[in-house]
């Protein structure tokens, strides 16, 4: 199945648009109010677009970063293969620089220097090299989204010890929008649901401050499959477990899962596992293999990336106003008094402890009995 197909039978909704050479992407700093796509040439819009967050997700930057510069070779002309060469590695060294937390954008650096230096070496067109693994990477990405949702999606329905109906929770967004399609922690909810007599009842999820990924995107996308669900702050998850016992896990993606199963997510998970861990619910990370990074022993050595403090000082969106007139006008609003100090990390680590399993495209990881940490190592 080509990418796009592979792509388009994914999902409704399609964050990355590929037809060789063309790349555009579906700008998500207008979502939900407007559906625009921002056609990327180069490495240096691929860039832009990961660091404004017009993409995000872990899947999708790495996506997007390669795809950005698979159309800027198409259209470049090179004298040698060595000078082909020597401009792919230098624009993905670029493109390394975007954001530092999520391990998929670094992957998928390494993967697609591997294929280019195979080509050079074996004297293929290493141009064409470089842009078959870039659209490889995307077909990949969506078929092993889908096996994480029906791993998932069996794994809670044997695990959830509840007769009838379930509720679980999630955080940021981690769909269609934060990958190539149908995505990895919504994508375990979108193959519950989807299941026929499925035991998905309602999906509960976080806002997801400061970026409110979750009030903005997961609501979207959730709206879109008309998947019943319900917005709560991030500050309300411990009061709503206590009084549902339905709500049998909490299931959220990853940036970075370290060897021995700490995974680096968006800011607030920890707490989620924690409090996950306290009510007796199941807290399941879904993450492709392209997440874990078997270089990192621990969570204690992933790079947090820490935001501007004016995303908790202020409030950002746009103003009914505009909205009504059909006019998308960003407006920020002061919230905390001038010259207050802030700390805005993007992601927490998780410790393994805390979680329940891992599902990846290639099964399900627990721990062994009474362990503390997962062996990924020897498992993947
Ligand atoms: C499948 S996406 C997994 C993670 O990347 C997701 O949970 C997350 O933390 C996204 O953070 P973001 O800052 O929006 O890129």
């Amino acid at each position: 199945m080509s990418a796009q197909s592979a792509q388009t039978a994914s999902a409704k909704l399609l964050a990355i648009k590929w037809q060789r050479p063309h790349l555009s992407i579906l700008n998500q700093l207008l979502l939900p109010h407007a559906s625009e796509y921002v056609d990327i040439k180069t490495s240096a819009d691929g860039h832009h677009a990961i660091v404004s967050m017009q993409t995000r997700g872990a899947p999708a930057i790495a996506i997007v970063a390669a795809l950005s510069l698979a159309a800027e070779v198409s259209q470049q002309q090179f004298n040698t293969a060595q000078q082909t060469y020597n401009f792919i590695t230098g624009k993905l060294d670029y493109l390394a620089t975007s954001r530092p937390t999520a391990v998929n954008l670094f992957d998928a650096i390494t993967k697609l220097k591997r294929a280019i230096k195979i080509s050079l070496d074996s004297q293929d067109d290493v141009a064409v090299a470089y842009i078959d693994a870039a659209e490889a990477m995307l077909a990949a990405d969506v078929a092993d989204n889908q096996s994480i949702g029906r791993n998932g999606a069996r794994f809670i329905e044997e695990s959830s010890g509840v007769v009838g109906k379930i509720k679980v929770l999630t955080h940021c967004n981690t769909g269609a929008l934060a990958t190539a399609g149908h995505g990895t922690a919504l994508g375990i909810i979108r193959s519950l649901y989807q299941k026929p007599e499925s035991i998905l009842e309602h999906v509960y999820f976080g806002e997801t401050r400061p970026y409110n990924q979750g009030a903005r995107l997961t609501a979207y996308e959730l709206l879109c499959e008309e998947i019943p669900s319900t917005l709560v702050c991030d500050s309300a998850v411990s009061a709503l477990l206590r009084t549902d016992p339905t709500i049998v896990a909490i299931i959220v993606g990853a940036d970075r899962v370290a060897a021995n199963g700490d995974t680096a997510n968006k800011i607030g998970t920890y707490q989620l596992a924690i409090t996950a861990k306290f009510h007796g619910r199941a807290f399941i990370v879904a993450a492709p293999t392209t997440s874990i990074d078997l270089a990192v022993t621990s969570g204690k050595d992933i790079v947090i990336e820490e935001r501007d403090p004016s995303e908790i000082t202020a409030a950002s969106g746009f103003v009914q106003t505009s909205l009504e007139a059909g006019k998308l006008v960003r407006e920020t609003l002061c919230v905390a008094p001038k010259g207050t100090a802030a700390w805005n990390p993007s992601f927490d680590v998780t410790p393994a402890e805390l979680i329940t399993a891992i599902v990846t495209e290639k099964g399900v990881f627990v721990k062994d009995q009474g362990a503390a940490e997962y062996d990924l190592a020897a498992s993947i």
